[in-house]
């Protein structure tokens, strides 16, 4: 069962795919995942920046983390004469790596505020380290929170079955899930029948992550081509859609994974709930609407192969959005650690952080 980071004697933290150990970062390889468990060392901040880039770890939450600790590796092994030079160029060069999901800025800039009051290189390497650690272990016990106010909500006597897109757990946070915590929580509760996850093309998180982490736990799950996701809500076989977010913007509007904007369309018109589920950390308080969130578009190639395999015209042209938006009025209720929002909207938004 993922559960909180483990501390060990070699005072190592971690999770099912992450490890940190004060001078190196291990992150398991998800573009590798399932069949091959691999794992990559990293000592320094510019591999952390490839390596969300290159999606190794991806998750919104997991992204903030996996910088954060590239910032305090960046201070373990900075050079010692222009050492805050080399700190602030880590955290441009781990700010550019991706650009929708706002845990990572939201990270980076509780590191710089760090940084900023650091007086030695000896003072930073150790608030920097800290500071991490307590980043990753407030967003494992944000997902715990949210399990429980998400199962309050949905106040349930008897097992149900729910939808997912993506994969929202253990490898995409600090350790239990969002979306896939709460349905870790349901299935703990026994008040899960069954996960339908799609496969969620082009990158398959949910054929090759979500299916791999609720397998190795126990809980049920079906898989689904994306496209059958219609009939599935169409033959009454799911409660809610379950789903994380990358951002959400002031009035409620939420960036997730690509799809996720025509699951909210299926649910509603199903009467289906549909619930988001995300740290605080997710939310963008600076940002008016959805309109305004950048939607990162990545390589033609994922949509053109699949490992390699050629599935598509070599040449062929490829629209590869990532991510979509899913305006606030699709959306049932937003699930943070730091509370619920009932048909969101602006005022509910703002009084999560009042
Ligand atoms: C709790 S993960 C949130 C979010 O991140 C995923 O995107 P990616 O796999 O591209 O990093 C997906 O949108 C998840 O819903």
């Amino acid at each position: 069962m993922s559960r909180a980071p483990v501390s060990s004697g070699d005072r190592a933290i971690g999770t099912v795919a992450m490890r940190w150990h004060g001078g190196s970062l291990e992150l398991l390889d998800q573009r590798l995942l399932p069949d091959q468990e691999h794992w990559i060392t990293l000592e320094g901040s510019a591999g952390v920046a490839q390596s969300i880039r290159d999606m190794v770890v991806r998750g919104a939450p997991a992204i903030g983390i996996s910088a954060a600790y590239g910032v305090a590796l960046a201070a373990r092994h900075a050079g010692g004469g222009d050492w805050k030079t080399e700190i602030k160029q880590a955290i441009r060069e781990l700010a550019a790596s991706r650009p929708t999901a706002v845990n990572l800025f939201w990270a980076l800039q509780k590191m710089e505020q760090v940084f900023s009051e650091c007086h030695s290189l000896e003072e930073a390497v150790k608030r920097l380290s800290e500071t991490a650690v307590q980043i990753h272990k407030d967003d494992l016990s944000a997902n715990l929170a949210m399990a429980d106010y998400a199962l309050a909500h949905m106040d349930a006597s008897k097992p149900f079955s729910v939808l997912t897109h993506c994969n929202t757990g253990a490898l995409a946070t600090g350790g239990y899930g969002t979306a896939l915590g709460v349905i870790r929580r349901l299935h703990e509760k026994k008040l899960l029948k069954d996960v339908y996850a799609d496969e969620t093309r082009p990158w398959l998180q949910g054929s090759r992550l979500t299916a791999w982490e609720l397998a190795r736990d126990g809980i049920p799950v079906t898989l689904n081509a994306d496209g059958a996701a219609a009939s599935i809500l169409a033959a009454g076989h799911v409660r809610w859609v379950i789903v994380g977010a990358d951002r959400i913007t002031a009035n409620g509007d939420v960036a997730n994974k690509i799809g996720t904007y025509s699951l909210a369309v299926l649910a509603r018109h199903h009467k289906v709930g549909f619930m988001v589920v995300a740290p605080s950390s997710t939310v963008d308080m600076a940002l008016a609407s959805g309109k305004d969130i950048p939607i990162e578009e990545r390589e033609g190639e994922e949509l053109r192969q699949v490992r390699g395999v050629q599935i598509a015209p070599a040449g062929v042209k490829v629209f590869n959005p990532v991510f979509d938006v899913t305006p606030a009025s699709l959306i049932d209720v937003i699930v943070t650690e730091k509370g619920v929002v009932s048909t969101p909207n602006m005022t509910g938004m703002a009084g999560l952080f009042s």
